[in-house]
């Protein structure tokens, strides 16, 4: 049984990854908040997971880093710094990191590269993501990770793409953007469609979270499969065979 180590216990994802623990038969060796320290549980665990905030990230991986555990990473909001932080403690130790840990959203991310790669630019791309009223973050992990996904098939860099926060007099969509919208509000645990809009005809691809189980086991899938892995940075898709 994997000995597994929650940092956001008592949050939303914690508890549904508490559950999703006990489902798959695994261990919850312990948890922590904000008051924490990811150090005092660390050495009880095969692997940690961490749906808490961006601020927690470093103190996480060093403690990951400091026992040698194997760490998933599901936190949001990340930056550019965060990343090489994250690509700094794959040399030490296995890390998974993913805006989003549902099987649906990786395989729409799958699908989202793959008409990208065959629709050129007279196809504008927009994501449109909808979240519960308690998120702090925006665009949300997976509207940023299907933009990547399109970037990807497009062979651009999002960063160079990216078209965020329209406001105003914005003048006229500058080809080859991809566009984000975020909206929030009630308990929605997270819908997200990725249009491809040309002339007189449009697509949609489409995934909606009816609640927030399919996160977790996800979650877990990850933490069993990445227990074990030499030293590297980890996708969703290699957890689940896509
Ligand atoms: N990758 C994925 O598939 C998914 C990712 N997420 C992401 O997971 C994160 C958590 O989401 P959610 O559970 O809804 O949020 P919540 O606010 O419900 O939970 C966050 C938890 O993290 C704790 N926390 C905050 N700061 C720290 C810290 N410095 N050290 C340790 N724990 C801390 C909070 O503790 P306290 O209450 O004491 O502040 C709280 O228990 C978000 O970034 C969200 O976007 C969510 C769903 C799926
Ligand atoms: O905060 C959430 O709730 C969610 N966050 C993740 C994100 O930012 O994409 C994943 C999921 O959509 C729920």
């Amino acid at each position: 049984m994997a000995r597994i180590g929650i940092i956001g216990s008592a949050g939303r994802m914690g508890q549904a990854i508490a559950a999703a623990i006990t489902d798959a038969g695994e261990t919850l060796a312990g948890g922590i908040d904000k008051d924490g320290d990811a150090a005092t549980i660390a050495g009880q665990c095969d692997v940690l997971v961490d749906f808490s905030s961006p601020g927690a990230l470093e103190g996480n991986l060093d403690a990951a880093i400091t026992v040698g555990v194997p760490i998933v990473i599901g936190t949001t909001g990340l930056e550019e710094r965060h990343h090489f932080l994250i690509d700094h403690a794959a040399e030490t130790i296995p890390v998974l990191q993913t805006g989003n840990t549902s099987l649906g959203v990786t395989l729409l991310a799958h699908l989202v590269r793959e008409a990208a790669s065959r629709l050129g630019e007279d196809w504008d791309i927009e994501i449109v993501e909808t979240h519960h009223r308690m998120k702090v973050d925006a665009p949300s992990g997976t509207a940023l990770l299907l933009g990547e996904a399109a970037a990807a098939g497009r062979g651009i860099r999002l960063a160079d793409a990216s078209e965020r926060g329209r406001d105003g007099i914005t003048g006229k969509r500058s080809v080859g953007t991809i566009g984000f919208a975020s909206l929030r509000g009630g308990t929605v645990a997270g819908d997200h469609t990725v249009l491809f809009l040309a002339d007189n005809e449009r697509i949609a691809l489409s995934h909606h979270a009816e609640n927030r189980a399919i996160f977790a086991r996800g979650a877990v899938r990850a933490c069993q499969w990445l227990i074990g892995r030499p030293a590297g940075r980890y996708t969703m898709p290699e957890v689940l065979g896509l």
